[in-house]
């Protein structure tokens, strides 16, 4: 990974605002297979892109319904994702985690629910900067990750931990 980032992230600002949404219980996360958009085939968290005049947690919970029919309760934001990318406008995702929903994760058009023991995240079957950030949501620690990808490809990371994160 190169030490110089490639870009001023003073004054970088993303287009698009998305969220992610995790739930952890009993030593399992609640992932999804995403069936379509960006990130199609691969495993993540549901969520999706804000939509005009939605907040970043009403987006969360509408997408985590749309995709998984269930409701999340009692959301915490811990961290923030700047995604830097070459072949698609720049996201910032906001990521809440929580432990209680109503409900039962069901498919739908867009995801397929997928219980994971903690410890098999399946990190390779995810987007590459997953595993640079997921192991501090599931210790609760608060994070803002910085990534650049060329296509695909992650060519450039840095992960701060215990920051304050803004709603
Ligand atoms: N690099 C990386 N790591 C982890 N997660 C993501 C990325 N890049 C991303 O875009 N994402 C996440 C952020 C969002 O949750 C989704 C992308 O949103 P998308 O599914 O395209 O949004 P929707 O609003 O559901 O899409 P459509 O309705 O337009 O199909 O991936």
């Amino acid at each position: 990974m190169m030490e110089a980032a490639p870009m001023d992230w003073a004054i970088w600002s993303a287009p698009v605002h998305a969220t992610l949404m995790f739930v952890i219980r009993d030593g399992q996360i609640l992932l999804i297979e995403k069936k379509r958009g960006l990130g199609a085939g691969k495993i993540n968290g549901p969520g999706g892109k804000i939509d005009p005049g939605e907040s970043p947690l009403e987006c969360a919970l509408r997408e985590t319904e749309e995709e998984l029919r269930i409701r999340v309760l009692e959301p915490r934001k811990l961290g923030e994702l700047h995604f830097s990318m070459s072949d698609f406008p720049d996201i910032l995702c906001h990521v809440y985690r929580a432990e209680d929903f109503t409900g039962t994760p069901e498919e739908t058009e867009e995801a397929v629910p997928l219980w994971v023991p903690i410890e098999e995240i399946p990190y390779e079957r995810m987007w590459s900067d997953d595993r640079f950030w997921l192991p501090l949501l599931l210790m609760e620690q608060t994070f803002l990750g910085r990534f650049v990808f060329q296509g695909e490809e992650l060519v450039w990371r840095e992960v701060t931990e215990g920051v304050t994160i803004p709603d």
